[in-house]
């Protein structure tokens, strides 16, 4: 894989007549391995830093010890603590403050995604992020195009009319309400690992123009990918000191956030540590957590090669590590006696290690997701309709899961008795299937009810009337109609998070920014007392 990477190296030079290693960068992804090993940087008070102690991330696909990650922790800390204590509550900017920090942050914007267009620091990106999170070079494409589509959407004046404000006439001469999008000031921003510099960078750059001074951490396994975009955000003119990276375990960022007067926490992960962090914080969180995410086959069959194409993708994609990956699929007999299953079964056959369309589970190993296999395949009526094997043949160190695309059969009335063993997310390859006739379908939906996280859906139909009783009567913040319904997609152009929850964040719409990273104010000018006023009665 290291030789295709660096003859790949050298075709782009000859093929562009360039380094493809873009100047600002300090790492070398395409011959990063444990001969050619790289030490990440903290980011703090606007320069890069050493750490005292480091932990080692190997690389996913052969266990070479590839990077030195900043293990920070102890005095280290303070600074980022005293950092975000010196951010004003009223934030670097606001509409009534600095507000040429708007048009700072639409140039940013603006110049990143021209970077970013350039072939050699696009595949600069891809491979750093493919390095850290393998995923074939359709899916890590897609992640470096949404991204520069985000930037793109908040170039220029973008950024002050996400912010504008309104104005309501007052009940006299010389009144007016002005209503303000207001900044939080001081605030973290956590991310997992599944999409290294999607997630990160749609949150972050959202935060940043809203006026706010953000803690940035990053999970370890990948924040490569966001160390080294930082420096071409810099590059492009982002004030350095204007966000602090950190690379530490949980328990330092903890104890950073404990200490310090964050106003808003915004994190995407597991919902244990949501849960966590909600308590600690005492509910300044806006969370993007597990998604157990649905789909359902309605009874018009139709166009089934699409459809089966499209739950490959959905289930197995990027190894099932999206959180928008279906988790389970109610298909309506019609589909079953379509011979649906097949479809998909030899569709996932195709996936392969060698163009990483299956690949490494980070955060789930093999025996975990064997158990989690087996205690399903233990109850009534259960069967196993492909996979249920580990990959063979492969370097994948045993940290990490390596499995074929697996589906399992259960019936809708054991799942009702067993719901909370079959409707755990395990985030991987890995998919629950069930049958449902006609007159079931409210079992189906009772079983949406009971679920926990809502954050995507499909309804694979195109009966209009079946599509409206089931998107009436559930919550998914982010639910797919029609034939071409799908459960995963994460793009720039739609709002992505859980509904039903007050805590719930978005990413990288202009909604979800101004629910995210501002929160309301209103300021009411009154300024004309008439020249004829008299003192009242008292009232
Ligand atoms: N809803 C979404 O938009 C979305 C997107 C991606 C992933 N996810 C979810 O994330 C999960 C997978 O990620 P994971 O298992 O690595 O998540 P995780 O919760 O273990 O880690 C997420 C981040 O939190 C940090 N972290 C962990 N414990 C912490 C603590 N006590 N204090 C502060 N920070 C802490 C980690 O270092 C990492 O940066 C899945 O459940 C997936 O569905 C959700």
């Amino acid at each position: 894989m290291l030789t295709q990477a660096i003859a790949r190296n050298l075709l782009l030079k000859h093929k562009y007549g360039f380094s493809t290693i873009p100047k600002w960068a300090t790492c070398d992804p395409y011959t990063l391995s444990e001969s050619k090993p790289y030490t990440l940087q903290n980011l703090v008070s606007g320069k890069w830093k050493d750490a005292k102690e480091y932990t080692t991330v190997v690389d996913p696909m052969n266990g070479d010890k590839f990077l030195r990650v900043p293990d920070t922790k102890g005095d280290e800390i303070n600074e980022f603590i005293s950092n975000a204590k010196k951010v004003p509550k009223s934030g670097l900017h606001n509409p009534i403050k600095n507000p040429e920090r708007y048009q700072l942050y639409g140039n940013i914007c603006g110049k990143i995604a021209e970077e970013m267009k350039k072939p050699e620091i696009e595949n600069f990106l891809c491979k750093a992020t493919q390095r850290v999170m393998p995923k074939s070079d359709v899916q890590v494409k897609g992640e470096i195009v949404v991204t520069r589509r985000f930037f793109e959407n908040f170039a220029g004046d973008n950024p002050r009319f996400l912010c504008r404000s309104f104005n309501v006439a007052g009940d006299h001469q010389g009144q007016q309400s002005s209503g303000y999008r207001w900044p939080y000031g001081p605030v973290a921003l956590i991310a997992p690992f599944n999409f290294p510099i999607e997630i990160p960078c749609l949150q972050l750059f959202g935060c940043l123009i809203a006026g706010n001074r953000p803690t940035l951490k990053i999970d370890s396994k990948v924040s490569l990918v966001m160390e080294q975009f930082l420096r071409l955000a810099i590059d492009c003119g982002m004030p350095a000191e204007d966000v602090d990276l950190i690379h530490s375990g949980p328990q330092a960022m903890e104890k950073i956030i404990l200490d310090t007067n964050y106003r808003v926490i915004q994190f995407t992960g597991s919902s244990t540590v949501a849960e966590r962090l909600s308590k600690l914080t005492h509910g300044k969180v806006k969370i993007e957590d597990a998604g157990f995410d649905w789909k359902i086959l309605g009874p018009d069959v139709s166009d089934i090669d699409y459809v089966a194409w499209q739950c490959d993708q959905d289930a197995y994609a990027a190894s099932g590590q999206k959180c928008s990956a279906q988790s389970i699929m109610y298909a309506h007999e019609n589909w079953m006696k379509a011979g649906f299953v097949d479809k998909i079964k030899s569709l996932a056959a195709r996936r392969k290690l060698s163009d990483l369309t299956i690949g490494p589970v980070l955060t789930w190993d093999n025996q975990k997701i064997k158990n989690h296999i087996d205690s399903i395949l233990a109850l009534p009526g259960a069967k196993l309709l492909f996979g249920g094997k580990p990959l063979t043949n492969h370097s994948i160190p045993s940290i990490y899961g390596s499995y074929e695309p697996t589906a399992i059969f259960v019936p809708l009335e054991t799942i009702s008795k067993n719901f909370d063993i079959v409707c755990k997310e395990l985030f991987g390859p890995f998919q629950i299937v069930s049958e449902y006739k006609d007159n079931q379908l409210d079992t189906v939906l009772s079983h949406l009810e009971k679920m926990e996280n809502h954050l995507t859906a499909a309804v694979v139909s195109n009966d209009v009337k079946f599509i409206n009783y089931v998107a009436s009567n559930t919550v998914n913040g982010v639910t797919y109609t029609g034939i071409r319904a799908r459960t995963t997609g994460a793009p720039q152009n739609h709002w992505f998070g859980p509904c039903g929850d007050p805590r719930g964040a978005g990413i990288g719409t202009p909604e979800a920014i101004l629910a995210v990273w501002t929160s309301h104010r209103e300021i009411i000018t009154d300024i004309d007392i008439p020249k004829n006023w008299k003192v009242p009665q008292a009232s």
